[in-house]
């Protein structure tokens, strides 16, 4: 057999290429090549097709890949414990909202990086971001190596970031322009939602995705008060608002849709709108738990999302998927809703989908991108092993992942950050925090 060479080669104990316990390779190897990966197979075969100066082998480690994050709000990390238990508008209005007025993009950038390191940590390889100031949070993206979709929010308000529409929708054509071919930064276009966008600025967008071929990401149905709001103000709810509007596509990913009756789920799934589930925002802010299960059943593609840290309060997927299977069991009465697989899928090639990126991420596989995780199996909660999927969903945490690779490089070694900075980002956002502090009682 001739050898060819591999940039880097991943073994370790286990390897799972998707969600599905069938498809387990005991003592599993994948050889990188660049960006892609080349090879998959058992470690043995693996290192008798390819040399490679760098070998990473993990002992009870479980390779698989890496976990997509599908509506975050990065910057919002250092809003994290400022204000809990509230509803959503009061924590919006009161809270959210006057300490957003005094951002800078400095501190976007320095707290982006803190999600980023959050996320890194925890398992996830690719994130879609809706903020405001999205240059800072695309630049501080890029430093650290890790997969995005990020886009920069408008709304009816003036924004502290551009000021007024006009200038956002300058804002939004820069950044397609900054971006364009990016390989690993895709730019969206985000309404904020129907009850902070007019029609015209929910139209006007959707044109802008559609002239960029875009994703089109908005917060959708994600409370009572929005439903209501949207009623009084167009007859109509907010999922039948945006299908008046023509905005109901397959390039439509919405965040939440927590209130939505069958007939709009039906409606979704003709339409193609792929939906982001945030179940853990959804608890804490006491907005309801989203028909996830009759979603997927009607055939709509969902991808996990945390939300911000601010309403989560973290950005751990494996936390999130932990919650997302256990909350449908006690929301159906039924022990098999959501389980394990098709759980640990929605926060992979589920979630890819939603992207629009199945082709290249989300499972593990000979041409894709090399995006993978490996987690430490050699713990108390994780032994023994019995069915991998369970023990990702139930009983993995975030802090259990040891290496993460994105696109072939490798940016997480032995839990050690090698694109950023874990100190100096720690030490500034404990800084800008107390400016937070500081500045709040004035
Ligand atoms: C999303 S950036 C613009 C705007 O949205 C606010 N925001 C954060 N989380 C949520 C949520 O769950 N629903 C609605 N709006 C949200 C954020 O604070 C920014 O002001
Ligand atoms: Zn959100």
């Amino acid at each position: 057999m001739t050898t060819q060479r591999a940039d880097t080669i991943i073994s370790g104990s286990y390897l799972i290429p998707d969600s599905r316990q069938k498809n387990v390779i005991n003592n599993g190897a994948v050889a990188v090549s660049k960006d892609s990966i080349a090879a998959i197979g058992t470690s043995e075969d693996i290192l008798a097709q390819f040399t490679t100066e760098r070998h990473i082998h993990t002992d009870h480690g479980l390779i698989m890949p890496g976990l997509v994050n599908t509506h975050t709000h990065a910057p919002m990390a250092c809003f994290r414990g400022l204000a809990d238990d509230l509803p959503l508008m009061t924590w919006l209005e009161k809270h959210i909202f006057p300490v957003e007025a005094r951002w800078t993009p400095e501190m976007i950038y320095h707290s982006t990086l803190l999600s980023l390191a959050e996320m890194i940590k925890s398992g996830t390889t690719s994130f879609c971001d809706m903020y405001l100031f999205s240059k800072e949070v695309a630049r501080a993206t890029v430093e650290s190596g890790m997969r995005a979709w990020i886009g920069e929010v408008l709304y009816d308000f003036p924004s502290p970031c551009y000021g007024d529409l006009e200038n956002g929708f300058s804002y939004v054509e820069e950044l397609f322009g900054l971006y364009s071919g990016h390989s690993l930064i895709s730019i969206t276009a985000d309404p904020h939602s129907v009850y902070t966008c007019s029609p015209e600025l929910l139209t006007r967008l959707g044109k802008v995705a559609q002239s960029h071929d875009s994703l089109y990401a908005i917060h959708l149905s994600e409370n009572e008060a929005e439903v209501n709001t949207c009623k009084e103000r167009y007859n109509c709810s907010p999922v039948d608002h945006l299908e008046r509007l023509g905005l109901l596509g397959p390039k439509t990913l919405a965040a939440h849709c927590v209130m939505l009756d069958d007939r709009e789920i039906a409606l979704m799934a003709e339409r193609g709108v792929k939906v982001s589930h945030c179940q853990e925002s959804n608890m804490k802010l006491a907005s309801g738990t989203a028909p996830v299960v009759k979603m997927i059943e009607a055939g709509i593609e969902v991808g996990i999302g945390t939300d911000g840290a601010a309403s989560n309060n973290d950005v751990d997927m494996f936390g999130e998927m932990n919650t997302v299977a256990k909350i449908h069991k006690v929301a159906r009465m039924d022990p098999t809703a959501m389980g394990a697989e098709q759980t640990l899928h929605a926060a992979t090639l589920g979630g890819a989908t939603t992207l629009g990126a199945s082709d290249h991420i989300g499972t593990l596989a000979v041409g894709k991108k090399a995006d993978m995780i490996v987690l430490n199996m050699n713990q108390p909660h994780l032994t023994p092993l019995y069915n991998i999927p369970s023990h990702l969903v139930y009983a993995a945490r975030g802090s259990d992942v040891i290496h993460s690779i994105i696109n072939g490089r490798i940016v997480m070694e032995d839990r050690v950050l090698q694109s950023l900075d874990e100190e100096q980002i720690l030490a500034r956002m404990r800084e800008i925090g107390q400016n937070i502090v500081r500045h709040g009682k004035d």
